[in-house]
C-alpha cells in the first residue's frame, strides 16, 4: 500500500550513513557510458533515477555487471549502431536532460521518453538547444515524448539556464566526444554547483571542459577516456538535509558518508541550520548536528532549490517569519514545491506565503497536529520525506499517502529516519 503512518517522535538521536548522491551517480554513469575501458563505480545505490540511468545505458547498448553495491561497465555504448534508438528516462529530470543530449552522438531518430511527473516537466530547455546544433526536435507540445534526429551543423550555440541547469550537464558530458570544439554561451544559469559538479566528475575521468564564470563554456572535441576508471559515489547531501534539520528540530544525529569539501551546493543546509541556531561538528568525517534554540532566519536557496522541502519545517519549527528566496526555481520539480509544500503545511497550521521570488514561512514553534491528518507527497519524494519530520516533537500519528516516492531517491528514508 502506498502510504505510511508514522508516529510522533518526543526527540531524535542516533546515527545515519547517507545514501551515495543520485546527483554524482546519474553523472558517473553516464559518462562511463563514453568509455571503451572498464569503469567500475563503487556505492552505488539502486534508488529509481539511478536505475533509470543504468536502463537508458542499456538502451544505448552498454554492457555492465553489479556486483554488490558496485557497477562494472564491460563495454560503452554502441556508437556504430544504426538502428532507430528510443530510451525511457523514468521519473528523472537529470536522466531525461541529460540523456537527450546523447543525440548529438547519433544521426538516426532518437527518441526519449519517461513516466510520471517527468511527463509533465518542461523540455524547452532541451528542444531548443538541440535545434542549435542544427537537430531536428519533434516533441509534445515541449513535453515528452521527444524524437531527435538529423546531422550537426552547428557548434557554437547559446542557451538559456534559468529553468534549469540539467540539459547543460548533458552537453558538457557529450561535447569532449564530438567531432568538433563546441562553444556554449549560457544566459542566467542557476544550480551552478550542479554545474560543479559535472565539472569535477568529467576531471575525475580525464576529460577537460573550459569554464568561463558558468557565462560560456569552451570544449575541445575529439576527447578520449584513455583508462581505467575506478569512482566512488560520495554521500548525498541533498537526502542528508532532512537527517540534519530533524536533529536542528529535535536532538542530535550523528551522520557519515559525506564529504565536508563536497561540490554539491547542498551542504549549504549546514549554514541554514547554524543560522536557525543548531550546533554543527565535524570530527573523523562524522557530522554531528545537535539541537539548542531555533530562531527564524532568512536563506537564499536559488543555487540550491532542492533544499526547499526541509527548509521549510525548519522554518516551520521557529517562531515567527523566515524568508526563504529562489522559489521561481520550484515550479519545474516533481512537483510545483512552492504550492505543494504551502498546501501542506496549511495542514498543520503553518502559513506559507509565496510572493516574486521569495516564500515566507510563518514558524509557530510547534505545528499543530489534530488526528485526521493525511499528508500528500503529490508523488514528490522530497515533499514526503519533509512531512516525515513533523512527527517530531508532536503527539499524534499521521499518514503520508503517496509515501513511495522516496524511491526516487532515498528508497531507505524511512527506515533510516525511524531509527532516530
Ligand atoms: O544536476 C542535478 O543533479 C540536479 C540539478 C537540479 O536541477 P535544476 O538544474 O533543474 O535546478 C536539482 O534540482 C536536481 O535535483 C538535480
Ligand atoms: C528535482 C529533482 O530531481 P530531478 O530533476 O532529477 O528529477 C530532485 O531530486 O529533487
Amino acid at each position: 500500500m502506498n502510504k505510511i503512518v508514522i508516529k510522533p517522535k518526543s526527540n531524535i538521536s542516533g546515527k545515519v550513513q547517507l545514501p551515495s548522491s543520485k546527483s554524482y551517480a546519474q553523472r558517473a554513469l553516464a559518462i562511463a557510458g563514453m568509455s571503451n575501458n572498464k569503469v567500475t563505480i563503487n556505492r552505488l545505490i539502486e534508488s529509481d533515477d539511478c536505475v533509470a540511468a543504468q536502463n537508458i545505458l542499456k538502451d544505448l547498448g552498454a554492457q555492465f555487471d553489479r556486483k554488490g553495491d558496485a557497477f562494472i561497465l564491460n563495454r560503452g555504448i554502441d556508437f556504430d549502431s544504426n538502428r532507430n534508438i528510443s530510451i525511457n528516462c523514468g521519473e528523472s529530470g537529470l536522466s531525461t536532460r541529460l540523456f537527450s543530449s546523447f543525440a548529438l552522438l547519433f544521426e538516426q531518430d532518437f527518441t526519449v521518453n519517461g513516466q510520471g511527473s517527468i511527463l509533465k516537466r518542461t523540455m524547452e530547455m532541451v528542444i531548443h538547444g538541440l535545434k542549435q546544433f542544427g537537430k531536428n526536435v519533434q516533441s509534445n507540445n515541449g513535453k515528452l515524448p521527444i524524437t531527435i534526429g538529423g546531422k550537426i551543423s552547428e557548434f557554437n550555440i547559446e542557451i538559456d539556464g534559468s529553468v534549469s541547469s540539467q540539459f547543460l550537464t548533458g552537453l558538457l558530458i557529450v561535447a569532449p566526444f564530438l567531432k568538433s570544439d563546441t562553444y556554449i554561451s549560457v544566459k542566467d544559469l542557476k544550480s551552478k554547483p550542479y554545474i560543479e559538479m559535472t565539472i569535477d566528475l568529467l576531471n575525475h575521468y580525464g576529460l577537460k571542459v573550459s569554464n568561463n564564470d558558468f557565462a560560456s563554456f569552451q570544449i575541445q572535441g575529439n576527447q578520449r577516456i584513455e583508462k581505467e576508471i575506478v569512482y566512488d559515489v560520495e554521500g548525498d547531501w541533498s537526502a542528508a538535509s532532512f537527517h540534519i534539520v530533524a536533529a536542528a528540530i529535535g536532538g542530535e544525529v550523528e551522520l557519515s558518508g559525506l564529504l565536508e569539501n563536497s561540490k554539491q551546493g547542498d551542504k549549504a543546509i549546514l549554514n541554514a541550520v547554524e543560522l536557525a541556531g543548531a550546533k554543527v561538528l565535524w570530527k573523523n568525517n562524522i557530522l554531528s548536528i545537535k539541537r539548542d534554540k531555533i530562531v527564524s532566519f532568512e536563506f537564499d536557496a536559488t543555487e540550491c532549490p532542492d533544499l526547499f522541502p526541509p527548509l521549510v519545517v525548519l522554518a516551520a519549527y521557529a517562531n515567527g517569519k523566515s524568508v526563504i528566496k529562489g522559489v521561481n526555481r520550484l515550479k519545474h520539480k516533481e512537483s510545483n514545491r512552492g504550492l505543494t509544500l504551502q498546501q501542506e503545511c496549511e495542514k498543520v497550521g503553518v502559513k506559507i506565503e509565496l510572493l516574486v521570488d521569495k516564500m515566507i514561512v510563518h514558524g509557530i514553534g510547534k505545528p499543530i497536529l489534530s488526528d485526521q491528518i493525511v499528508f500528500s507527497s503529490h508523488n514528490d519524494h522530497r515533499i514526503a520525506m519533509a512531512m516525515s519530520l513533523f512527527s517530531i516533537g508532536t503527539q499524534l500519528s499521521f499518514t503520508i499517502e503517496g509515501a513511495n516516492a522516496i524511491d526516487k531517491s532515498y528508497p531507505n528514508f524511512y527506515r533510516d529516519f525511524l531509527t532516530l
